[in-house]
């Protein structure tokens, strides 16, 4: 089961329980058993599980909850904080600081993706203007070495690592050493995986380990592993000081429940994911929004955080004062689609939408926010000469009209100062928020009553972006 199924399942069993007319035991019970086969179905470890399953029947006392309470609301927000419970162990990871050098030593099985997510976190860092070195400290597999080159060469990043040398020990401090006088300062040392966890790999990381002292020690799992997850991580714990998880491959059919159970192994956080094979499909790793696009609903800080990335700083202000005024054009939507595809994944999203395609925006009218303009013939014109249906086009034009209602309901909204992106997610409140959310979900919190509730439950508007960003779909 992939993550999304997971995230669609559990929102299924809560809807199918918002559905009944009474919310009784019975109701909590099969919301709660469908939750628990979901996550089972995930590899979630099965102790896990079923202490959530615990814990939300002490917190949700149906007896003591009065008339007019919002159970379905209150039981949804027991599920996401335990999820998030699961996932976060309560204390932070060591975390390098730009400029004061840093040993982060990687370790993992063979094919976790451990080598290519060495040079991921590498990259990551060097893009905010961190000064990182790699050290191949693999010598169990032949190829380690060249692979690790190649990967350092493309990026840029100063590498060490020999042919000859077949002591890691040696090879990881000769590196750290060298790249500690050229003051790098985050040096990476990339260990040797095995097929399954052996005595020999194990004693070979824990003198790795001893000898180059590393600030972070940062185990690399596979998402795809299933409920091996558990008790691989805890091994790797139990031979060296494991402070932070990456979880790799989220991209495939991965079984994404290894991740919350080798949060529990090793009482450390996840930080990263990887979510492809090149080197920038790798992210930060945030909780709440996590379990939130679990749960379905959405991750508008991630996103405005991505947009904050992609949208170039000097077109900031003018877009958000643009979109105050309600003129969102077929321009802004194609500039800003040009943007989302240089976002790696999501922008795969985007360019399957059907009908998107450079030839196909319909030039001359772009910056029109009057669809009416695209009568038939120049739809039939737009779809001839971009060699695609009418439909494809008609298609295109809907979502633009969706995005634009979308907009125009957010006329007016207070513009943050330049390059305070999030300062957007801020300014919403409780009005601009009814808007912008689907009718249903709106209905589901509890009417704007609810809505203005929650808002002040989760502390700030942000996080309550947070959890229900995402727009009318
Ligand atoms: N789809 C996808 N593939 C990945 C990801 N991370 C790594 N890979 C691929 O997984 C394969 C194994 O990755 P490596 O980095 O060679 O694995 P390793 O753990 O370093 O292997 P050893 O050095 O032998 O321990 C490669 O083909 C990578 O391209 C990811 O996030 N998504």
């Amino acid at each position: 089961m992939v993550l999304a199924q997971l995230g669609g399942s559990i929102s299924r069993a809560l809807q199918q329980m918002s559905n009944a007319t009474i919310i009784d035991e019975k109701a909590l019970n099969d919301c709660l058993n469908e939750i628990t086969r979901a996550l089972l179905q995930a590899d979630v470890q099965f102790k896990l599980v079923r202490d959530m399953q615990n814990n939300i029947k002490k917190i949700v006392n149906l007896d003591d909850l009065a008339a007019g309470h919002n159970k379905r609301r209150i039981i949804q927000q027991a599920i996401f904080n335990e999820l998030c419970k699961m996932l976060d162990p309560g204390k932070p990871s060591f975390t390098p600081k730009k400029g004061k050098t840093s040993v982060v030593m990687f370790v993992g099985l063979q094919g976790s993706g451990k080598t290519t997510t060495c040079t991921k976190y590498a990259y990551y860092h060097q893009k905010k203007g961190w000064k990182p070195a790699l050290v191949c400290a693999d010598t169990f597999r032949a190829g380690a070495f060249d692979q690790l080159k190649q990967n350092a060469t493309k990026a840029k990043i100063p590498f060490y690592g020999s042919y000859m040398e077949s002591d890691p020990v040696k090879i990881a401090v000769e590196g750290v050493e060298r790249f500690k006088q050229e003051n790098c300062d985050l040096i990476i040392v990339d260990t040797s995986g095995r097929h399954k966890q052996e005595v020999a790999l194990f004693e070979e990381m824990r003198q790795v380990s001893e000898a180059t002292k590393p600030d972070l020690v940062l185990f690399v799992m596979d998402s795809s592993i299933g409920q091996a997850a558990f008790d691989q991580a805890q091994a790797f714990k139990q031979s060296v000081a494991v402070g932070a998880v990456i979880v790799t491959k989220m991209d495939g059919h991965a079984k994404g429940g290894g991740a919350l159970s080798a949060v529990a192994a090793t009482k450390s956080p996840v930080i990263f994911i990887g979510t492809g094979e090149h080197m920038d499909e790798f992210e930060v790793f945030d909780v709440k929004p996590f379990v939130s696009r679990l749960l379905g609903m959405g991750d508008w800080s991630g996103f405005m955080d991505k947009i904050h990335e992609v949208v170039p700083m000097d077109q900031q202000p003018e877009l958000l004062q643009k979109l105050s005024e309600g003129n969102f054009t077929l321009r802004i939507m194609y500039e800003q689609f040009q943007n989302i595809l240089k976002m790696g994944p999501i922008g795969q999203v985007f360019s399957m939408l059907p009908g998107f395609s450079q030839e196909l925006m319909p030039k001359g009218q772009l910056d029109s926010t009057n669809p009416k303009l695209m009568n038939d013939s120049r739809i039939m014109r737009i779809a001839r000469g971009s060699g695609r249906q009418v439909r494809d086009v008609m298609e295109m034009l809907e979502e633009y009209k969706r995005l634009a209602k979308i907009w125009s309901k957010m006329k007016g909204l207070k513009i943050p100062k330049k390059g305070e992106m999030s300062a957007l997610s801020r300014n919403m409140n409780a009005q601009h928020m009814s808007k912008v959310l689907p009718p249903q979900m709106l209905k589901q919190i509890g009417g704007m009553g609810g809505l203005q509730n929650l808002m002040k439950q989760m502390g700030s508007s942000k996080d309550m972006m947070g959890m229900f960003g995402g727009g009318d779909k």
